[in-house]
């Protein structure tokens, strides 16, 4: 099939492997097709850093989904470490606080007047993640004990990235047009919760289709075990392409 560039580019493949020889797997499955490609702490923490400057140096684009949330000094550091790897993308609980996302923003600063960036020296997207696409209200309310609607918690996170100078956020699909009318269409969406019709959600809550989460205005969609766990990823993978295209 003929894969539009603009669309793949836009769907983040969620490598959630246990080792590097699993995840590398699937990489070479979906070779030629230029999806982003999304390292979370599963993988990181077993293949560490030297999987994402394998992928940097295949030409991938790459979103290292650590979720940091930490006192700001740390936050700062790690961001400073995420950034000399030449990452494309990372992101932090927006729950850490406004001093929290300053210091992150820092971290990336120091990183990169320091030089020695493994990809040439380009700025990431800093991403602040609000609600957890697994979160459900009764959960929010009962158990985290946050009054009022996810959809408010999702805006007034999101409002406070903005604020701290982030570029966007994590959100569930659902709440994308809230997002962009509240921060602007300029500020980065990127939705996991994303299930093609007819596939188990799991532990998602708040899902929608690939077709339905970019009619939302996303510029992001992430997409892990509909694709890692096909029996052919590739065929997966270009089918929910297919379905965007529609
Ligand atoms: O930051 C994320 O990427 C993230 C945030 C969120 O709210 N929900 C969420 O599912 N994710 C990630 O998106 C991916 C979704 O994977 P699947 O549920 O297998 O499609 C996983 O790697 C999650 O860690």
């Amino acid at each position: 099939m003929t894969v539009q560039t603009n669309v793949a580019e836009r769907i983040m493949v969620a490598l959630d492997f246990a080792e590097a020889g699993e995840a590398r797997k699937l990489v070479e499955s979906l070779k030629g097709i230029p999806c982003y490609m999304k390292v979370g702490m599963q993988l990181f923490y077993s293949a560490g850093p030297q999987f994402v400057l394998d992928l940097k140096e295949q030409g991938y684009k790459v979103f290292l989904d650590l979720k940091m949330h930490d006192i700001p000094n740390t936050v700062k550091g790690g961001s400073e470490s995420v950034t000399r790897l030449g990452v494309d993308m990372f992101n932090i609980h927006a729950a850490g606080g406004k001093g929290m996302m300053e210091a992150a923003l820092e971290g990336v600063d120091k990183a990169l007047a320091g030089g020695g960036i493994a990809n040439g020296g380009v700025k990431p997207i800093v991403i602040g993640v609000t609600q957890l696409t697994s979160t459900s209200r009764t959960v929010m309310n009962d158990e985290i004990g946050l009054a009022g609607t996810v959809e408010d918690a999702v805006i007034r996170y999101a409002k406070l990235a903005l604020a701290s100078g982030l570029n966007g956020v994590v959100a569930s699909p659902l709440e994308v047009t809230q997002i962009k009318a509240a921060c602007g269409s300029g500020f980065v969406t990127v939705t996991p919760g994303i299930r093609p019709a007819g596939s188990a959600i799991g532990d998602q809550s708040r899902v929608m289709t690939p077709a339905e989460a970019f009619a939302q205005g996303t510029d992001y969609v992430v997409i892990g075990r509909p694709i890692t766990a096909a029996d052919n990823p590739r065929t997966a993978l270009e089918q929910i392409i297919e379905s965007i295209q529609q």
